[in-house]
């Protein structure tokens, strides 16, 4: 492994960029997707999350964001205000179907400094082309997105994560449909924000990307199975225990039986709220 500690985090207490799970639970209709996950994210490193189709990925990521409240516990961000967290939802999740030309879409990244009506300054413009460039899309500024290809937008969308130039930055599986090309470049926009000392948390489902570029993986079944060092959560024992998450949706589930802690604890023999005499 490289030196990916050589920069120095010298916060003592809550380093920028740092966020933590505190026994967190999530809930749909009272169904918990998410439930009671605790840990951090490694502070100006790259996470992935992996896990199965319905796991809870997406949705942890949109707490993380504060876009859903949580049932149970809680998500710390630490000295990161929410316009330091930057957030690319699964891109089937976005709207482009109207006029916006790619470089008002790049400079809507800009926000926090021209306001969303206010004026777009030179140099907002000057970085917003500089973006572009180094996501390979020089020359695109004044073209609609909606009559760009999928992995054109994509790198246009990260242009903008460039602008909005956050602390932490969560993306919902960016490189699904994309071309290794396109994918390629991408991951090296990633590994320039590591360098730049940002917090990345990506969700992901290709285990030898995950393996070859993100340093630190939280796999996730509902519950975390495993976070820490990539190598040490993606053995083939805790895949096969995160792959054996039950698929259904099950009306009838258990009640949770947990104390705050997280702790699992024995569920009471004769639980007299649950059965009816
Ligand atoms: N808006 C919603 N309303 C109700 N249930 C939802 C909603 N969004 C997600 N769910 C349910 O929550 C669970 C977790 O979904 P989530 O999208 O977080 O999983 P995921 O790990 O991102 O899956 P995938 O890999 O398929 O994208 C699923 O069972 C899903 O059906």
């Amino acid at each position: 492994m490289s030196h990916h500690h050589d920069h120095q985090h010298d916060h003592a207490h809550h380093p920028a960029g740092a966020i933590r799970l505190s026994n967190l639970t999530l809930t749909y209709h009272r169904h918990p997707v998410v439930h009671h996950v605790s840990g951090s994210f490694a502070q100006g490193e790259l996470t992935a999350i992996v896990g199965p189709n319905g796991a809870g990925k997406s949705t942890l990521l949109k707490a993380m964001m504060g876009l859903m409240k949580p049932n149970h516990g809680r998500v710390e961000r630490h000295g990161l205000a929410p316009r330091e967290i930057a957030y690319l939802p699964q891109q089937a999740a976005i709207d482009r179907d109207f006029p916006l030309s790619v470089q008002d879409a790049v400079l809507l990244g800009d926000w926090r400094n021209s306001g969303w009506f206010g004026r777009i300054s030179r140099s907002a413009r000057q970085r917003a082309d500089a973006a572009l460039e180094r996501v390979g899309m020089a020359g695109f500024g004044g073209r609609p997105v909606d009559e760009l290809s999928a992995g054109q937008f994509q790198r246009v969308l990260f242009a903008r994560l460039l602008l909005q130039d956050a602390q932490l930055i969560l993306l919902d599986e960016p490189f699904t449909a994309l071309d290794a090309k396109t994918t390629a470049d991408l991951l090296a926009v990633i590994a320039g924000w590591r360098r730049e000392g940002r917090t990345v948390v990506a969700v992901l489902h290709d285990y030898e990307q995950v393996r070859s570029h993100f340093p630190q993986t939280l796999l996730l079944a509902k519950e975390c199975i495993a976070w820490g060092p990539t190598t040490e959560v993606l053995t083939p024992a805790n895949l096969a225990r995160a792959n054996g998450m039950p698929q259904n949706w099950d009306d009838d589930a258990p009640v949770c039986h947990r104390d705050d802690t997280g702790a699992p604890t024995t569920p009471p023999a004769h639980d007299h709220t649950l059965h009816s005499h």
